[in-house]
This record gives structure tokens, sequence and C-alpha cells, in this order.
């Protein structure tokens, strides 16, 4: 990742050095680039401006879910992405422009499809025929109409982790287009009264870098499009091709810029259209990690090391699993720097370790870096995107906290959590006493 540092050797993020982060905020801490995340989503919203192709770049909130980065996505003028009524929730709590949110989900609840229908929200994108007749039953309620995109599942296997795959077949997101299951819940949308459909959505997986498989599922949802186009005079106004662009987490990685990802699927979209002699659909489309991912940078303190001759030797931090689950469960890899030394030489080999009591909590198994002292600040590179929000209290650590830095000035966007929060939902149990009695804290 890009980085500046300081005559000082002292990491520098927005125009502020690490070590006045540390100071102010304490670790771990996560701290976004804001310029950076600003960058990210022009990079797409420009690239279809310069073309004058309607588009709406839906910023994919699960990857960082907070009022203050919703304000900033409303700033670079995208639409937004939610599945659940939390991430709605924080959406209208930022106060988004309902008519830009869409919401997705494989299982929404009642409450949620009520939630997104009452708040008048811009579309929903239906997974499956429950939910089909849960909205159906929930509009003619409200006796309101909500515009609904189709997710289907092309059937691409697109190469990245098997669980941040969805466009296969055999997946719990979507209607399978072979099986004749999109066409069952296509002919069902079109007899609703409530559902306006207005196109169709694919979500082909996550961290991808080639495009070839966006280039497959855009060719795939266009025969269907031409398909229902010759048999139910349907024209599709929107095509959502989802997120999943791939970002650099270490040197290994060599994605394409964000402007070639949005480039490359409007050629095909545009090349499919005149081919198929289908009107131009809007293209919507919905990055998560591409705009927070490589914002974000994590700011830990050295502890423990234990070196076992021979073998290896580990370097504990004050962080790990609970503030980034992502290598215990992908096995992802990250880069790490002495954020307060980035001019020394790095010639000692650390396995980084979390502080969790599990032995998978590990956060990189190479690392190189100048010989490390207790106290010594590390800075963990793009955790931007699914750290925080995937972030948890097991060993009821407290959540780290969340700093904006924008042309060198900082701004606390989410506390650290207190261990009176961490134990806020515990009731007392006593034996023999009133177990309904609520613990005062
Ligand atoms: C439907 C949908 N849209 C968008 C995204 C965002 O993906 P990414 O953060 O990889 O861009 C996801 C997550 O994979 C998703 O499931
Ligand atoms: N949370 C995953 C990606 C899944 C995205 C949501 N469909 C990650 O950290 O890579």
């Amino acid at each position: 990742m890009e980085h500046s540092t300081n005559t000082a050797g002292i990491l520098e993020i927005g125009g502020v050095d690490v070590s006045t982060l540390k100071k102010e905020y304490g670790t771990p801490l996560y701290v976004y680039d804001v310029g950076r995340i600003r960058q990210n989503a022009r990079a797409f919203v420009e690239t279809f401006e310069q073309e004058g192709i309607p588009a709406q770049v839906a910023y994919a909130s699960k990857a960082f879910s907070s009022v203050a980065m919703i304000q900033v996505a409303d700033e670079e003028k995208l639409s937004l992405d939610v599945v659940s009524e939390g991430e709605l929730y924080t959406a209208l709590e930022a106060g988004f422009p309902v008519k830009k949110i869409h919401m997705h989900g494989n299982n929404k609840s009642r409450a949620e499809l009520k939630m997104a229908v009452d708040a008048k929200i811009g579309c929903i994108v239906v997974d499956n025929f429950y939910e089909i007749a849960l909205l159906e039953e929930i509009l003619e309620e409200e006796n309101t109409t909500m515009d609904v995109l189709l997710r289907v599942t092309p059937g691409i296997e697109a190469h990245t982790h098997d669980y941040i795959l969805t466009g296969q077949e055999d997946s719990k997101f979507g209607f399978d287009l072979t099986s004749g299951q999109a066409d069952r819940a296509f002919t069902s949308l079109l007899e609703s009264t409530g559902m306006n459909v207005i196109g169709l959505h694919c979500h082909i997986g996550s961290q991808i870098f080639e495009t070839s498989g966006f280039l497959m599922a855009t060719r795939k949802l266009f025969d269907i499009m031409k398909k229902w186009k010759e048999e139910y005079s349907f024209e599709a106004k929107v095509l959502n091709l989802g997120g999943g662009f791939g970002i650099r987490y270490t040197e290994e990685d060599d994605p394409l810029s964000l402007n070639e990802y949005a480039r490359a699927l409007m050629s095909e979209v545009k090349f499919q259209s005149e081919k198929q002699n289908y009107p131009m659909p809007e293209i919507w489309i919905e990055p998560g990690r591409a705009i927070v991912g490589d914002a974000g940078i994590t700011l830990y303190e050295a502890g423990s090391v234990k070196e076992i001759e021979g073998v290896r030797t580990y370097l504990s931090v004050d962080g790990g699993m609970t503030d980034n689950i992502r290598p215990a469960l992908y096995d992802a890899r990250y880069d790490i720097k002495a954020a307060e030394r980035m001019n020394e030489e790095e010639r000692r080999t650390y396995a980084i370790a979390g502080k969790c009591c599990e032995s998978g909590d590990m956060l990189i198994w190479d690392a190189t870096l100048p010989d490390i002292t207790p106290g010594d600040t590390l800075a963990v590179f793009s955790t931007g995107a699914y750290g925080y929000s995937m972030s948890n209290n097991y060993n009821r650590f407290p959540k780290a906290a969340v700093v904006f830095v924008e042309n060198g000035s900082h701004q606390l966007v989410i506390r650290r959590e207190s261990f009176d929060e961490v134990t806020r939902f515990d009731l007392n149990f006593k034996t023999g006493g009133d177990t309904d009695e609520k613990r005062l804290y």
C-alpha cells in the first residue's frame, strides 16, 4: 500500500503521523484515510460519468458501516447497499437519501422488509420465493409499491476463497438461472401488484482480480433478459452487476485499477446491448472492499515476544481476531510495518499473534520487521473492509475505536468500547434471588 513517512521515519496517514494518533486514541485503532475513500469512490463514479453512462455506484456498507462512513458515501454521490435492519438503521441515522438505498439479504425478515417499505427505500433485491410472498403481503397491507431487482445466480465460479464465492449455482443467494427457478420468480414478479421489477442483479463473489467472471455474468444476464423481452415484452431498466472488485493486500495481489473494472463492465454492457438489440440498461454496481479496503490501517502496540529456537518467533499485539477475523476465517494475508521506525532495516521475521486464547488467532505468519521491542507501534495495512464490521468481543475484548483522518486533521468517528458497554446486556443471576433483576451499571 502507498504510504508516506515523515522525516523522523514515522508513518503518516492523511497528513497525520501515527504517534499523534496512538497518543490521542490508544491502540488497537482503526484509522481511515478519508481522501483515499473519496478517491476510490470517484474512480468508479467518474468513469461512468465520463462515458455518459447512467449508473449507480452503491457502496456495500457491510464492508464498513458507520454513520460517518455513510455520510462520506453520500458526499461522494454514492448509493448504498444494506443487508439488514441494522445497516438500514445506520443509513437512516446518517441521513442518507432513502431513495438511493438498496436492500439485500437471503433471509429478510418481515420486520426488515417492513422497515424498508416504511422507510420508502429505493429498491429491494429479492432473493427467494419466501421473500417474494412476504413482500407482496406487506405491500398489500401497506397499500403501496416497491421497485425490486431479481437476484440471480449466473453459475459463475469466480477465482476466490470458497466462503466469499456467491455466483455459483450451489449458493444460498438468489435464483438459479439454469433450473428455471429464475423464470418462475420472474413471472411471479410480473403478476405482482405491489412489486415493480426494474431489472436483474447478480454478485459473483468478492476479492476478484480478473474481469472474465464479470463479463461472463453480464453475458448470461443479457441472455435471460433477451428471452424475457421476447416472451413477456419486459425490458430491464437496471442491470446490477454487484461488487467484488479485488484490492491489494500484499505485494502478491495484482488487482486492476478501479477505472479498469468499471470500464470493462461498461464496454461489455454496451457491446451486449448492441449485439442483442436491447435498450441500454442503467448499470449499477456495489463495491464495498474497493471503496474502503485500502483506505484503512490498523495500529497495534507490540507486546510479548516468544522465540522458539529453530521454529519461529511469535510477536503478540494488543488486538487480533477480535478486530480482524479475516486471517483466521479466510487465510487472508496482510502487510505490516513498524510504524514509528519506517526507515530501519527489516531483518527479523516474526509471526504476528493476536491476544485471544486461540492458537488460530494469528494476523500474519511471516512478517519482516526491524527488531521489535514491547511498546513499538505496528501498522497493518488495507484493513478498511470487513475489519471493524466483522469485529467481535471474544474474550470480552472491547471493540477498538475508529478515527478518520483527512488533510492533516483527525476525528474520532466510533468510540472505543468500555467494559461497561461490553457487559451492558448482562443480568444478575443469584440462586434463590430475583433472576429478573436488572444489573445497574
Ligand atoms: C450482494 C453483494 N453486493 C456487494 C458485495 C460487496 O462485495 P465487495 O466488498 O467484495 O465489493 C457483497 C459482498 O460480497 C455482496 O454479497
Ligand atoms: N467478509 C468477506 C467478504 C464477504 C462479502 C459479503 N458478501 C471478507 O472479508 O472478505
